[in-house]
Order: C-alpha cells, then sequence, then structure tokens
C-alpha cells in the first residue's frame, strides 16, 4: 500500500516533467490518451473532473490571468511547430486516491468519503475557485485564486484561515513537485491587508533552499497587478515516508 501511494507522488511529480500541448492542458480527457497513458505510470485511469478548468463562475480577472498564464504553456517555434513554454497548468481533482490503480481499495482502507478539502463544494464558484501553474526552470508556482461567498471571515472579506488554505495549497504543491511526498512542518502568516470577497488575487510561491529533508518555500499574495501585498509567508515542507501517512505519523 505504502508503494502505491509512492507512485501517486512520483506520478504528480512525472506529469508535471511531461511535455504538455496546449490542447492537453485545455481538454483534461486528452491528458488520459494512449500516448500520455504509456508516458505516465499509469496512476490515473477514468476522467476525472479536472477543477481547475474555466468555468461559468470565474470572473473577467480570473480568466484574463487564466489566459495570460496558459498561453505561456505552449509556444510556437519560428518554424512553426508548437513546443513546450515555460509554465504549466497542474490540474486538479477532489480525489486523488479514487483515480489510482487499486484506488478503491487504497480509499476503504483510508477513508472511503475523504475528498480534497478546497475541492468538495458542489457550487461553481462558491467557495476556492483556483488554478495553479508551475514554472520548473524558474522554481516558481503560481496560484490564480478567486474567493466565493462561502469564505467569509470579517464582513465582505476573505477568511483569514481561508487564505492559510490556499497557501498552504500552493506552496504544498510547490514542494511535492519539488521534492516528492511532503508535509507542511511549518506555516508562518502576515496578514497585511484584507482581501474582499469575490475577488481574485496571486499567490506566488517561490523556493528559497532545500537542505536535506527539509524544503523552504515564501509565498506572498497580491492584488492581480501587484500592487497591492495581501498576505506574506514562509513555509518548511519536511520530506516524508508515505508509510508516515499510514501510520497516522
Ligand atoms: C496524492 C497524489 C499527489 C498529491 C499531490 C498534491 C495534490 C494535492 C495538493 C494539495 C496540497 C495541500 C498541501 C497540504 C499539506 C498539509 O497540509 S500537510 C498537513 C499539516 N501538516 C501535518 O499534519 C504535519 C504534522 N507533523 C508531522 O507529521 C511531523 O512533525 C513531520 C512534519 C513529518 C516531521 O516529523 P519527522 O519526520 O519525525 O521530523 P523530525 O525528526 O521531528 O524533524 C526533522 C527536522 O525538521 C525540523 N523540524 C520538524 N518540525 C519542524 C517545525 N515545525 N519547524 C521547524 N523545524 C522543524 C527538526 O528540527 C529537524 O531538524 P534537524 O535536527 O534535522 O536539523
Amino acid at each position: 500500500m505504502a508503494g502505491s501511494l509512492g507512485r501517486l507522488f512520483r506520478g504528480f511529480q512525472s506529469f508535471t516533467s511531461l511535455p504538455a500541448t496546449r490542447a492537453q492542458l485545455s481538454h483534461p480527457p486528452a491528458f488520459f490518451s494512449s500516448r500520455t497513458m504509456v508516458t505516465l505510470p499509469s496512476f490515473l485511469s477514468s476522467k476525472p473532473r479536472d477543477f481547475s478548468l474555466p468555468n461559468s463562475s470565474w470572473g473577467p480577472e480570473m480568466l484574463r490571468l487564466y489566459e495570460l498564464y496558459n498561453s505561456q504553456c505552449e509556444v510556437e517555434t519560428e518554424g512553426g511547430e508548437k513546443q513546450e513554454g515555460s509554465w504549466q497548468r497542474l490540474p486538479s481533482y477532489n480525489r486523488s486516491l479514487k483515480f489510482a490503480t487499486g484506488g478503491v481499495y487504497l480509499s476503504k482502507i483510508i477513508q472511503s468519503k475523504a475528498r480534497l478539502f478546497t475541492r468538495n463544494i458542489r457550487e461553481q464558484g462558491a467557495a476556492f475557485e483556483y488554478v495553479l501553474f508551475n514554472n520548473k526552470e524558474e522554481q516558481r508556482c503560481v496560484g490564480i485564486f478567486q474567493a466565493g461567498h462561502l469564505l467569509e471571515g470579517p464582513p465582505g472579506h476573505v477568511h483569514g484561515g481561508a487564505i492559510a488554505t490556499m497557501i498552504d495549497t500552493v506552496t504544498g504543491t510547490h514542494a511535492t513537485i519539488l521534492s516528492g511526498p511532503v508535509m507542511t512542518a511549518n506555516l508562518n502568516i502576515n496578514y497585511r491587508s484584507p482581501i474582499p470577497l469575490g475577488s481574485t488575487v496571486l499567490i506566488e510561491s517561490s523556493l528559497d533552499t532545500k537542505e536535506g529533508r527539509k524544503t523552504f518555500i515564501s509565498c506572498k499574495v497580491t492584488s492581480t497587478d501587484s500592487s497591492k501585498l495581501h498576505t506574506e509567508s514562509t513555509a518548511l515542507f519536511l520530506s516524508i515516508n508515505v508509510s508516515h501517512l499510514l501510520r497516522g505519523g
């Protein structure tokens, strides 16, 4: 079982190193084409909904930024050929294990009803709408986040716990790409200015350093034009053996 979990994490890492065409990124079924299934470690088998694709709840700013980064996922050479760009969109599912090889078996043992916290609210736009892009060369990850009405903390503004969740999501995914299976050991957050509910913000994560099992990451949340700083954060992730999760830590 630990081996299967390990394959999941490795699968996630190898996805991020796959050459992805724009078509693959925009249309999830193509991601599961026979060609890519050969390349992937076959940890995904059916066609789960990819929550990081645009839906009707996305506002103009969310869509604009999505297009901005998505257009850099593939570039055209002078000869007219398409090739991998500097950014890569990361797909996002509500339940990784469901689609894993042997996932049903694993799910029953772990938690049959478990769903990813940020992807389990059915009403589109009500809570966490986000998409992540990774820049492997620059060791940077960007999250575009639109906060829905269910995330209210102070009247009209986003709950600090929801902001922390999104920071953990962006930096945690980034750390997984950089270092494989990790857990958040420390998350240090300074809230500088409130985020209006319904607005879209940028969450930028960058690698500070890696020391043995430790991956140190910095993150900031800003307005989409970067002029306003909402939140600053540093995070420490520790590489784990997946059996750590099965033992309950
Ligand atoms: C599945 C398919 C693919 C998935 C692809 C992703 C897709 C979906 C994306 C979602 C993304 C969401 C991302 C959420 C990520 C979480 O939210 S994880 C949940 C929250 N975190 C936890 O519950 C962790 C709880 N803590 C633990 O389990 C353990 O304390 C840890 C963190 C594993 C560390 O334990 P340990 O391995 O025994 O390490 P330990 O020997 O204590 O310490 C090792 C070193 O680290 C240092 N250290 C340990 N803790 C700390 C600390 N808090 N501060 C500073 N230093 C520390 C120690 O001092 C030591 O340093 P050295 O002496 O070696 O220099």
